[in-house]
């Protein structure tokens, strides 16, 4: 193992991005970083990758030029190169966004370190391995962090950033301002808790609604009807933290326990996953198919995207407007 240098340059100073893995997350991150104004080089190893990455970019650039490009911006700044030595021989930060398999992630990252240049940040898309898991191999295994983006990357503005046992703090450190300059929302975890927040808070509601799609006692539109005409409004600007200490009136959160919290216990109690059968796994995808009622999922990323954007503008929450490019 080496000690890890310092980054080259200053999260503030960084031009070049380098994105390994061009699917619906790395594609997502291709087009966050150009309409941020960096100059962005993919690499992919799948035969037809460029091409779908550029589908994916020129599908999201409308919403991304709602929402303000920043000066300079362009998809003309998006280079696809052929290795991927090549794509991050230059670079000043990389976002990694292979396949959710550890052995790869393992393979991958160290590929990355060794051709990287020294003390550039290397952050993993990962939605749930930790980084001690993923760093075992790699020489400077201390550059070596987790970004856990949500879905898409160039919309959805939290990133949760946290590093291994081997990562060292300045990394971290590093990592987190510089996806606050990119203007990302930053939360940085102070330990590696497995699937990070907020997708365990998530895959708990998901989980027991397919415990109520699998015992018959919701569908899956009355399970999404459910958030998006109910809880889902309120979450979108108050956590539910707030949102319950609401439920307890002038008392506040202190009273919504006192009154609820013995009644509450029932809702808590589902604690193991369904088993994923072909039955419940059937029930989900028609369920899905029937929910979209003939909307492909290219008019549904269209539908999403309008709507994140239409939420962001009504919670004031767009960035500044600024000047339109290519
Ligand atoms: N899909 C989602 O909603 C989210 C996914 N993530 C994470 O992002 C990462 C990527 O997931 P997706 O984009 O959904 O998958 P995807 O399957 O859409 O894309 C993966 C891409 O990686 C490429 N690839 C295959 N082997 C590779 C290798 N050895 N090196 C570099 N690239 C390689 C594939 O050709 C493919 O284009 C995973 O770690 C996943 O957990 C994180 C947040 C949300
Ligand atoms: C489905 N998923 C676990 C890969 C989702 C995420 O990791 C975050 C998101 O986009 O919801």
């Amino acid at each position: 193992m080496t000690a890890t240098p310092t980054p080259p340059c200053a999260p503030e100073d960084v031009r070049r991005v380098a994105c390994i893995g061009a699917g619906v997350i790395g594609g997502g991150w291709v087009a966050h970083f150009l309409a941020r104004g960096y100059d962005v080089t993919a690499w992919d190893p799948a035969p037809d990758a460029e091409a779908k990455l550029r589908r994916l970019v020129d599908a999201a650039w409308p919403a991304l030029t709602q929402l303000g490009l920043a000066d300079g911006a362009s998809r003309e700044r998006l280079t696809v190169a052929a290795t991927l030595e090549e794509a991050v021989a230059d670079a000043q930060f990389v976002q990694e966004s292979a396949p959710e398999k550890l052995e790869l992630k393992r393979d991958l990252l160290a590929d990355l370190d060794a051709a990287a240049p020294a003390g550039v940040v290397i952050a993993s898309s990962t939605s749930g391995y930790p980084m001690t898991d993923m760093q075992t191999t790699a020489t400077d295994p201390g550059r070596l962090v987790v970004g856990h983006p949500f879905n898409p990357p160039y919309l959805i503005p939290l990133v949760e950033v946290v590093g291994g046992e081997q990562t060292v703090e300045h990394a971290v450190t590093w990592a987190s301002r510089f996806y606050d300059v990119a203007g990302k929302s930053v939360i940085t975890m102070k330990s590696e808790v497995p699937g990070f927040i907020a997708n365990r808070l998530q895959e708990a509601l998901w989980r027991e609604a397919l415990h109520m799609v699998a015992n018959g006692e919701a569908t899956v539109q009355e399970i999404d009807d459910s958030i998006t005409e109910g809880p889902g409004l309120r979450w979108a600007f108050m956590g539910p933290m707030l949102t319950f200490a609401l439920a307890g009136g002038e008392g506040g959160m202190a009273h919504m326990l006192d009154h609820f919290g013995p009644s509450l216990k029932s809702p808590w109690t589902r604690l193991e996953a369904p088993e994923l059968d072909k039955k419940l796994y059937d029930a989900v995808v028609t369920g899905c198919d029937e929910e979209a009622a003939g909307r492909t999922i290219a008019d549904l990323v269209a539908e999403r995207d309008q709507g994140v954007i239409d939420v962001l503008r009504a919670t004031g929450r767009l960035p500044q407007q600024r000047k339109d490019t290519t």
